[in-house]
């Protein structure tokens, strides 16, 4: 009955619950970095700017000198990025460029559209107020201060801000282990050809590019036939030095589904059936040392689950501090009067007017409405949709890379 199933919530909460960060660390180049977890949080050993710094190309002045449209000064000295001027004397101007250091004793810049050059003065048809165009000293980044915290995964902005500080190496978490395999006496690879009664292997090329995508190491096991003794020994050479088993197909209830009952031999099962469509027969348990993870075999149900359980749990293994990114709310662009007792998560997407409206195929095999979806409706149990009402929104955006 699909009121004795666990709930969305639960099954989340103890997936996450399951899911102990790797201790290891280790310094790897900042140019390596992306997307992997900060271990440790980052002070920047620098003020940034470093100095005073003109924001625009244009003159150097001390405010006191320009006090009156038409102001006249000499310019005195040149000042390329990358240069250093001499201390600005009264009564004069220097040339300055964007990012160069303000001489000493200048107090703002005016840009070169706003002044006149006659021979070797300047002629100044703006007034400047103090700190005029200019980044004053440690106004980005104070020295000392904190700048990425431990738990970060790095983003190419967190990889900039970092090495704007000047961190050439960074300390991450190592990357998490992951064992992957299909099951299923009909599966093909593409390449080879198709027999009767059976299919090309999709799971194995969705996984393996989710799992790379979220920075994991893969180790592909293949695919394994329906048999319960060779999925037993599928299990234990997967497990073996891995953080996490992933499967896809055989956990549900047919007399060919081996996973669930191969895993109870293995290991234990601490999770198995939610109250979700698709996705149904998601699995959770232990191989020694392993987590296991077991996706059911329709490609749908393996891409929702993988979105919305395994994405989570690997990235919590990573040290991620934030793994869960709340739904928006958007309006529901589609009337659904009959309501599954199961929390349901639809392919959508958002029209012009940002209202979510679905694909006509929800079946759990139909792969071309999940490349067609920008993200997931989600449907609370029991719950009718009327047109125009708001409803809980997961954009691709925030569930995958
Ligand atoms: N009597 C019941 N039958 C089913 C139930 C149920 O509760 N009672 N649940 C259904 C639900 S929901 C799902 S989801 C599927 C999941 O079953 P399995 O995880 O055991 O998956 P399989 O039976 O192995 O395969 C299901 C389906 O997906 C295709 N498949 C499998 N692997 C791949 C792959 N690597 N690439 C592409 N397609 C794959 C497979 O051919 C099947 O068509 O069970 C329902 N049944
Ligand atoms: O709930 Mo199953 O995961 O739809 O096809």
């Amino acid at each position: 009955m699909a009121q004795s199933l666990m709930s969305f919530e639960e099954g989340l909460s103890r997936l996450l619950t399951a899911a102990e960060p790797v201790l290891e660390e280790e310094l790897i180049e900042t140019l390596e970095a992306e997307r992997r977890v900060l271990s440790e949080t980052l002070y920047s050993p620098i003020a940034l700017p470093r100095q005073d710094t003109a924001a625009m190309d244009g003159y150097a002045v001390r405010c006191a000198d320009v006090a009156h449209l038409g102001a006249r000064l000499p310019v005195r000295q040149r000042i390329p990025a990358g240069s250093v001027g001499v201390p600005l004397e009264p009564g004069s101007a220097a040339r300055i460029f964007t990012g160069a250091p303000l001489p000493e004793g200048a107090d703002a810049v005016v840009m070169q559209e706003r002044v006149e050059v006659e021979g070797d003065e300047v002629i100044f048809h703006h007034v400047p107020y103090p700190w005029e165009s200019v980044r004053r000293a440690g106004s980005e980044i104070a020295l000392g201060s904190e700048i990425l915290t431990a738990g970060t995964r790095l983003s190419p902005q967190a990889l900039a801000l970092a090495a704007a500080v000047g961190y050439a190496t960074l300390p991450v978490r190592r990357r998490v282990r992951v064992a992957l395999f299909s099951t299923g006496d009909e599966l093909v690879m593409p390449g080879q050809p198709l027999g009767p009664g059976q299919i090309y292997n999709s799971n194995r090329y969705l996984l393996r590019a989710l799992l790379k995508e979220l920075g994991c190491l893969v180790e592909d096991h293949g695919v394994v036939p329906d048999r319960f003794e060779e999925t037993r020994a599928a299990l234990r050479r997967a497990a073996d030095g891995a953080d996490v088993v992933l499967t896809s197909g055989g956990v549900s209830v047919g007399e060919e589904d081996h996973v669930v009952a191969a895993v109870r031999q293995e290991g234990r099962l601490d999770l198995w059936k939610l109250a979700i469509k698709p996705g149904k027969p998601l699995a959770y348990g232990r191989l020694g040392a392993a987590h296991f993870l077991g996706l059911p075999g329709n490609p749908v149900s393996a891409f929702v689950t993988f979105v919305l359980f395994v994405r989570p749990f690997l990235l919590r293994l990573q040290g991620v501090r934030e793994v869960l990114d709340p739904p928006l709310w958007v309006e529901a662009g589609f009337t659904r009067p009959k309501a599954d007792p199961r929390r349901e998560f639809l392919r959508a997407r958002l029209d012009v007017r940002g209202r979510a409206v679905l694909h006509p195929d929800q079946g759990s095999a139909m792969l071309a409405s999940l490349v067609w979806a920008d993200g997931l409706v989600e449907v609370p149990p029991a719950t009718p949709i009327r047109e125009g009402d708001l409803v809980r929104y997961r954009p691709f955006a925030r569930l995958l890379g």
